[in-house]
């Protein structure tokens, strides 16, 4: 199954409810993080848990062309024998990020302060979102770009052949900007600094300082996060457990509130309060969710989830809560569908530059569905219809986008009719076992339309 081969149609119809215990994989930005700076650590780093979905894999193609060694020992299980920070050599191909913003950022990130030449590009999707948000900072520590028109892909980087540590405040919310200036930062002499002015997922800080790098984050009298690096450390290797990923635990938990009769155990997910925002909101709305054995593993906030059928209602999600549930909005906006009354997401506009523009991706395929929603540039508004309430029966376009696919496919679970999605492929990147996990909890959802 590949995002970039021939579409594959998908369908999804009521089936009784769900019941049994969901093993979600393992955290797809944590995922990218082990690989890359098990690439920058010297000596051997060893990973479990690893997400084994094709952005990942793109990921570890690219550490390997850029010098590291990178072994898959088994399920899950993969060693990177690192080559130093500094130690990174110039590849001899086009690095392919296929779907991936994350894996094309960071890796931008990566080699802007080696002397040499990289070309990055990636699929269809991938080849239209913006790369400036990365390519402007990275020029402030001496790389060059040269993209297509907007700075878009294919791409090529010219790293800084000296390069000078940088202060930075991010234009917008991102945790891939906020990352890519960070390690580029990592083979700078001196401080990088970066500045956001609201929080974003925080997964970078906490490895690299688990790596051994020399980190702070520490508040500005605004009240922004100052992030300072101290450049050229010597990254020591580490053993890294992946916890599951809360941005794919979203969908069996979504799946279980919907279908009536439902109850669904997703143990193990990442609780870090970056990226936690969907499961307030689920609560706020009414969902019979339960945080059970709260603990930390690996260095992240770590629960297993609980989470029955439940009446939901529509709410306003505040727009300082974005950050922390960017990903999660799709599946939100199926969920609200079968929601008493109105969900309001404001403050969302960086959905439109994600794998598709989920804003008016979700809207098209919501309408089809028989679902009333009002959007602008910045907010989605769904019109809740009720537990029974959604008619479904439409074929919904996914783009080339994994949580598209996902998300319509969870609203055929309790719709009258049938959904479909035209391409379910790019399922492939983030959460490959969907289509068994979703059956093996008593989910209908097949191939073809
Ligand atoms: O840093 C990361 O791992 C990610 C950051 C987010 O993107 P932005 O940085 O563009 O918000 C998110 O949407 C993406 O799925 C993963
Ligand atoms: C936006 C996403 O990923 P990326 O930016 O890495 O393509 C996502 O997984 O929802």
């Amino acid at each position: 199954m590949s995002s970039h081969g021939t579409p594959i149609p998908m369908t999804a119809r009521k089936n009784g409810p769900l019941k049994g215990t969901a093993l979600v994989p393992g955290d797809k930005s944590i995922s990218h993080r082990a690989l890359i700076f098990g690439a920058m650590a010297v000596g051997e780093t060893k990973i479990t848990g690893l997400l084994e979905g094709e952005d990942v894999l793109d990921t570890a193609k690219a550490m390997q062309a850029l010098g590291a060694e990178v072994v898959r020992e088994g399920a899950g299980e993969w060693t990177v024998h690192g080559v130093g920070v500094g130690g990174f050599t110039e590849p001899e191909d086009v690095i392919d990020c296929g779907n991936s913003g994350t894996g094309v950022r960071l890796i931008m990130g990566c080699v802007a302060t080696y002397d040499f030449c990289t070309t990055f590009t990636g699929d269809g999707s991938l080849r239209k979102r913006p790369m400036a948000r990365v390519t402007d900072p990275l020029a402030l520590f001496g790389a060059q770009s040269v993209g297509r028109s907007g700075g878009r892909l294919p791409l090529t980087l010219v790293g800084a052949s000296d390069p000078v540590p940088v202060e930075y405040q991010t234009p917008v919310p991102s945790a891939q900007v906020k990352s890519a200036v960070l390690l580029a930062g990592l083979n700078a002499p001196g401080k990088t600094v970066v500045i956001e002015k609201e929080a974003t997922r925080d997964h970078t800080e906490r490895m690299l300082v688990g790596f051994g790098a020399e980190l702070t984050t520490e508040k500005t009298p605004e009240g922004y996060n100052k992030i300072t690096l101290t450049g050229r450390p010597e990254l020591r290797p580490q053993e890294v457990a992946v916890p599951r990923d809360p941005s794919s635990a979203a969908f069996p938990v979504c799946a279980a509130l919907i279908v009536p009769g439902s109850e669904v155990f997703v143990p193990g997910v990442s609780q870090n309060p970056t990226r936690n925002g969907l499961f307030i909101t689920l609560k706020e709305m009414g969902a019979d969710i339960t945080f059970e054995n709260e603990r930390e593993e690996g260095g992240e906030p770590v629960a297993d989830l609980r989470v029955k059928y439940s009446k939901l209602k529509g709410i306003e999600v505040p727009a300082e809560r974005a950050a922390s549930m960017i990903d999660e909005y799709p599946i939100l906006s199926a969920v609200a569908a079968y929601a008493e009354g109105t969900t309001t997401m404001r403050g969302v506009k960086e959905l439109r530059v994600k794998e598709s523009d989920r804003i008016d991706a979700m809207a098209r395929g919501l309408e089809a569905c028989g679902v009333a929603i009002e959007e602008d540039q910045d907010t989605l508004i769904v019109h809740g219809l009720g537990p029974n309430g959604v008619k479904g029966g439409a074929i919904c376009a996914t783009h080339l986008d994994h949580r598209i696919a996902m998300s319509f496919l969870i609203l055929g679970m309790a719709s009258q009719e049938a959904v479909s999605v035209d391409d379910g492929g790019p399922i492939a990147t983030s959460f490959p076992v969907f289509e068994k996990l979703m059956t093996g909890l008593g989910a209908h959802v097949v191939r073809g339309n």
